[in-house]
């Protein structure tokens, strides 16, 4: 049986990426079976969150026990294919190609592309020349950040974060990026007033809505502090009190591939903060960065240990290694970063940083010594792999529960909000899917309705014409006739639609950490799997963990710890070199 033919029967990749071999064997006889193989394996590693097809890394990209080609005649084979571009070797070699082979990493070529223009345009940005801090806005950078030892690095990154258009500021949860950032933006305001300038404009962005509106949720919250703490009330107005999702700021409607705003069409603004930044995936933040003005500046607020965007990327990942980078010409971001690593968050019962220290450092031991001493709000329920079994079970759904009595519907989902439960995986006993409709069953009881009063529901696709996005997060309740009507949080207020005319959606008791991203809950309930499986990671551990404010039960056996915390999430990609890492 052939390489292909046994890819096909293993059934690891996607039909769609076999498509792509066979279509290039229909055009192309004498392309070799290696090169036909490794087209497929570089659409499926698009799928699967890497930029490109690593060729030393086919047996941990498909799980099938296959017998991959010699890794010197499969890289030949593929170097004589002239249905691939060779970029390193010849320029100009066609660019009609569908593939790309660089650094020994076999590309779609869109992805490569979008690699490049975001490398491109990157280093224009960083290129841009700003005017020197004027001695007023250092004086008022003094008194927003007293220097006390502990808010040196805050200091530090905003210091820095004014004379370059480019500053990423990396760090946990609670670390003080949104802090530090808008004490940076009516620095920026101070900065424009001393030069006799408007003020900046200024956007606040997050991948997700709900990441979007904490973000906007917390600006405003610094924004009183500030003006109450007498910093000069027409310097803070310049703080934004909204935020917008990337793809509502660029203007991109589902199922169009163009952007309204681009390189042409540039956003209109100064100063662009987006925060949740890991969650931003390759082609995104290419456009997002092409479609800055020129003299605009970037903020980049992010979390690298969390995982990595669900599509294609690692890019914050990639900007971060590459601001690491020794200075030179060819390393345009080296330097522009700040990393803050203490946790500030008032957070009354929870301790969560000697666990997630642990896990983020890939100490597996540490971090289960720290689950099971279960001091201060974590709790570790040992081996339990069913959340609804009567150890835990009341516990769980009491939050819950209460919606019975609640028919006002921000207090609703607030309340519902509060809660969550956390899963690895989507299916399986100790998936999110199962576990889901276990518990609505439960909560369910004698209404026995699919959408009975109390139900958390999730949107699943972007619809435009609803105003509704993927993640986006609703709660049933029965009006006064009874009729169940599904509730979602919108910028006017909360807005109703009939359950049969949303979107594809699923409930959302309990669902996966890569879902959760981006979102934060008073009390997180993480169920970890019995067996080990491949998305189990550091990342997926440390993102889970770190969802939650004030609570958090691990739950799953110890082995589990053990699985997750040696593997890591990272994705191929060619970003960091591109930028001279
Ligand atoms: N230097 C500081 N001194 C005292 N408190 C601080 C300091 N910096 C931040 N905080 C407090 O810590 C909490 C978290 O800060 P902030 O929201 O800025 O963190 P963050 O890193 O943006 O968090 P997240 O990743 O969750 O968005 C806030 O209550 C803030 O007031």
């Amino acid at each position: 049986m052939s390489l292909l033919d046994g890819l096909q029967r293993s059934g690891a990749v996607r039909p769609i990426d076999l498509a792509l071999a066979h279509a290039l064997q229909r055009i192309d006889g004498t392309v070799a079976e290696p090169v036909l193989v490794a087209a497929a394996l570089a659409s499926y590693a698009v799928a699967q969150g890497h930029a490109a097809f690593d060729l030393d890394g086919a047996p941990s990209l498909v799980e099938a026990p296959l017998d991959w080609p010699d890794a010197a005649d499969w890289r030949d084979s593929i170097a004589a294919c002239s249905w691939i571009a060779r970029p390193e070797r010849d320029a100009a070699s066609d660019e009609a190609a569908p593939l790309v082979f660089e650094d020994d990493r076999l590309y779609l070529r869109r992805y490569r592309e979008y690699e490049r223009r975001l490398a491109a345009a990157l280093a224009r940005l960083c290129a841009n020349e700003l005017p020197a801090v004027h001695a007023d806005v250092d004086a008022l950078h003094a008194r927003l950040f007293p220097q006390r030892d502990a808010g040196a690095a805050q200091a530090r990154a905003a210091r820095r974060a004014l004379d370059t258009p480019l500053m990423l500021v990396t760090g946990g949860p609670g670390t003080g990026k949104t802090t530090t950032i808008a004490r940076v933006l009516v620095l920026l305001a101070a900065q424009a007033r001393a030069l006799g300038q408007a003020a900046p404009r200024i956007a606040l962005a997050a991948p997700t809505g709900r990441a979007a509106d904490r973000m906007a949720g917390s600006v405003r919250r610094i924004a009183q502090q500030l003006r109450d703490g007498g910093i000069d009330g027409a310097l803070c107005d310049a703080l934004p009190a909204e935020a917008s999702t990337l793809h509502r700021l660029l203007g991109l409607v589902p199922g169009r591939p163009n952007a309204r705003f681009d390189a042409r069409h540039p956003l209109k603004l100064d100063v662009l903060v987006v925060d949740e930044a890991s969650m931003v995936d390759l082609p995104l933040m290419c456009k997002l960065v092409e479609a800055l003005p020129v003299g605009a500046r970037l903020l980049l607020l992010g979390d690298r240990d969390q995982l990595p965007s669900v599509e294609a990327g690692d890019v914050l990942a990639a900007l971060a290694d590459a601001s690491d980078a020794t200075p030179s010409p060819a390393a345009p971001l080296a330097g522009r970063r700040v990393h803050l690593d203490r946790g500030y968050r008032q957070t009354d019962a929870l301790v969560l940083e000697p666990v997630a220290d642990a896990v983020r450092r890939g100490d597996a031991a540490a971090a289960l010594d720290g689950l099971r001493a279960g001091s201060g709000g974590v709790q570790f329920h040992e081996g339990a792999l069913d959340p609804l079994a009567p150890a835990t079970r009341e516990r769980l759904l009491a939050p819950w529960r209460r919606l019975i009595g609640c028919s006002e519907p921000r207090e609703a989902l607030d309340l519902v909000n509060r809660s969550r439960l956390l899963t690895a995986l989507r299916d399986g006993p100790q998936g999110a899917v199962q576990l889901n409709a276990r518990i609505e069953a439960a909560l369910a009881g004698a209404q026995r309705e699919p959408y009975f009063h109390g139900r958390l529901l999730m949107i699943t696709e972007n619809s435009a014409r609803h105003g509704l996005f993927n993640g986006d997060v609703g709660i049933c309740l029965r009006d006064v006739d009874g009729a169940p009507i599904a509730w979602f949080d919108g910028s006017d207020g909360m807005r109703a639609f009939h359950p049969g005319a949303l979107p594809a959606h699923t409930g959302a008791f309990a669902m996966t950490v890569h879902k959760a991203q981006g979102s934060e809950f008073d009390c997180v309930w993480l169920q970890l799997p019995a067996v080990d499986a491949r998305v189990l990671s550091r990342e997926l551990l440390y993102t889970g963990l770190t969802r939650a404010r004030s609570e958090l039960h691990v739950l799953g056996p110890a082995d589990a710890i053990a699985w997750a915390v040696p593997r890591h999430a990272r994705r191929v990609s060619g970003l960091a070199h591109r930028l001279g890492a």
